[in-house]
């Protein structure tokens, strides 16, 4: 599948969606942060170090949302941004409405 096409679909078929690195501490942070609040949200993790069109994924993921550091984080099908972006959604108690908020392609059913 092409990396727009994975990008794509996986950001409308997922609540959350993270591009991350195994390495990446910004990511480790950004994932605890998103797994243990919401462990029953679906979520769809993508490690890019570990995948051969990793570098295809951030050069489509830097083309949609001028972002080329990971995690690069969507939620409800809304680009939200790195880790220092869900850290402070999070500490303005803003994070779980966002996660909990219908997404754009079911609200209208
Ligand atoms: N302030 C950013 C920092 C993210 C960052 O610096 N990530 C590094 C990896 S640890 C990165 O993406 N480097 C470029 C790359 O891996 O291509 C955030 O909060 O997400």
């Amino acid at each position: 599948m092409a990396a727009k096409d994975l990008v794509e679909s996986t950001i409308s078929e997922n609540k959350i969606t993270i591009f991350s690195k195994t390495y990446c501490p910004y990511c480790r942070r950004a994932k605890t942060l998103l797994t243990s609040k919401f462990p029953n949200v679906e979520t769809k993790i993508f490690e890019l170090d570990e995948m051969n069109e990793g570098s295809e994924i951030q050069d489509y993921l830097l083309e949609k949302t001028g972002q080329r550091t990971v995690p690069n984080i969507f939620i409800n099908q809304k680009h939200v941004g790195g880790c220092d972006a869900v850290v402070g959604l999070d500490s303005k108690g803003q994070l779980a409405q966002l996660v909990e908020a219908n997404s754009p392609s079911t609200s209208k059913l």
